[in-house]
């Protein structure tokens, strides 16, 4: 989401409208920092799903992947828009159980799944556990064993296919520690071991190459292995695979110069290609599922600061320094992740010079956006960080003990707080002194 000089000028005149809302009225109103999510992109990104994939495609199905953004109220939009939820932690699925979510949409990733996190999965019908390692294999084998149950599993595979992206959030490669490896020792014991496992019922498998992938290579050559995996695995143990979830990772535009790609540019080739792939092999074309989280919620994102000190060293940097930072945002500094922001309350006013944007944390590699285009500020203007939807509020944390700030979810023009912001208190209420120290 950018800015453009000329669209609905009138109102945008004074300060940063989003999503029909003024920011600076919501900072003043809500406090800083503060997330806004609007309700209307995510609706809209999810419609784009179901218009060129899941009604254009049949037998093909979508859950969102929560690790991005997850709250009881985003568990509500996103039951509302008919999509299933893809939660990887006991914390991902207790929210989905406590807002509702229909638990057979429900999907559990994960690579080091806890007894007590399956056996919530389990005891709860969630619809698929996507199966990591010959340990959870087991494990839950004995859960599903002892609460008579059979649960449907995918195999999560690793293909041998590097996601183009940073090194971080690529998981398709062999070195990987996610899924079980494709070469055919592991894959022959995956088999024996799920065969000898009356309580699960293996439907398919599944694959994540990497996430803020803009390269729609990747998942062809991914489902030319995986096809072929299946045509081995129907020869040598008569198995059909019924579902196959390609993962999510389709990329975002973060800056003015990266362009967020429409849907149809991931899931038509990888749609041509399957079906080709399938008929080529003599294989039925299993389900389709994707997972996008990042897609759906980044977009639908701002962050917004108020400027305290700047610091302007001759000849060398100005810092302008913001009332968060790391902790509500460690993308800059985990993935050397880039952003846009704007001066909310004057967002037309001519750049005139170079700065960086400093969070507040004891951090020197805590710095938001480097190199900045920005007109002259003053403390107590409002900056609003763009797209910062996906992996901001479900990544922050207390370094420093700051209090996480809240969410305001904008809903028809009206915003509404589904994360209250933390207060110092929030900070204390679970700590303990023991009483040698009192
Ligand atoms: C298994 C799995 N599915 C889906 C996603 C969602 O990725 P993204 O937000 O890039 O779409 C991830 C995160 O990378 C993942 O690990
Ligand atoms: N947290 C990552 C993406 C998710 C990776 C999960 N496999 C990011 O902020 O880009």
């Amino acid at each position: 989401m950018y800015i453009q000089k000329g669209i609905i000028q009138k109102q945008i005149e004074k300060n940063f409208i989003f999503d029909n809302i003024d920011t600076v009225a919501l900072a003043k109103e809500f406090g800083t920092p503060l997330y806004v999510i609007s309700e209307n992109i995510i609706r809209s990104k999810c419609s784009q799903i179901r218009n060129s994939f899941l009604n254009k495609y049949p037998d093909t199905k979508a859950a969102y992947a929560s690790k991005a953004f997850l709250t009881l109220a985003m568990c509500k939009i996103i039951e509302s828009e008919g999509l299933g939820l893809d939660v990887v932690s006991g914390g991902e699925l207790f929210t989905a159980i406590s807002a509702n979510f229909p638990m057979g949409k429900v999907m559990f990733h994960g690579n080091n799944k806890s007894y007590e996190e399956l056996k919530l999965a389990v005891t709860n019908s969630i619809g698929r556990i996507i199966v990591d390692n010959f340990y959870e294999l087991e494990v839950l084998q004995g859960i599903a064993k002892e609460h008579n149950k059979r649960v449907k599993i995918l195999f999560r595979i690793s293909p041998g296919v590097p996601g183009k992206t940073h090194k971080f959030i690529s998981t398709g490669q062999t070195d990987s520690k996610f899924g079980i490896s494709i070469e055919e020792n592991s894959i022959n014991l995956a088999f024996k071991k799920v065969l000898a496992s009356p309580n699960l019922k293996l439907m398919g498998f599944h694959f994540h190459i990497g996430s803020q992938l803009f390269d729609n290579r990747s998942y062809i050559n991914a489902i030319e292995i995986v096809t072929n995996l299946m045509k081995d695995l129907k020869e040598k143990w008569q198995f059909t695979t019924e579902e196959l979830n390609i993962g999510g990772g389709f990329g975002i535009g973060y800056s003015p110069n990266e362009k967020t790609k429409p849907i149809s540019y991931y899931v038509d080739p990888i749609m041509k290609n399957i079906e080709n792939k399938c008929n080529q092999l003599g294989l039925k074309r299993p389900t389709i599922i994707i997972e996008p989280g990042r897609w759906i919620v980044g977009e639908a994102g701002i962050t917004l600061y108020t400027i305290g000190s700047i610091k302007e060293i001759p000849n060398v940097r100005t810092y302008i320094s913001v009332d968060g930072g790391l902790p509500d945002n460690p993308r800059p500094a985990l993935y050397g992740a880039k952003y846009s922001a704007v001066v909310a309350n004057r967002p037309y006013a001519e750049k005139v010079h170079t700065a960086t944007i400093a969070g507040k944390s004891c951090e020197s590699g805590d710095i938001l956006i480097w190199d900045l285009k920005m007109p002259h500020v003053k403390s107590g203007d409002i900056l609003a960080v763009l797209n910062t939807g996906a992996y901001n509020y479900s990544m922050a944390s207390n370094y420093n003990r700051l209090p996480k700030p809240g969410v305001v979810l904008i809903s028809n023009g009206k915003p509404y707080v589904i994360v209250e912001r933390e207060k110092y208190e929030d900070l204390i209420s679970k700590d303990k002194i023991p009483n040698h120290l009192l």
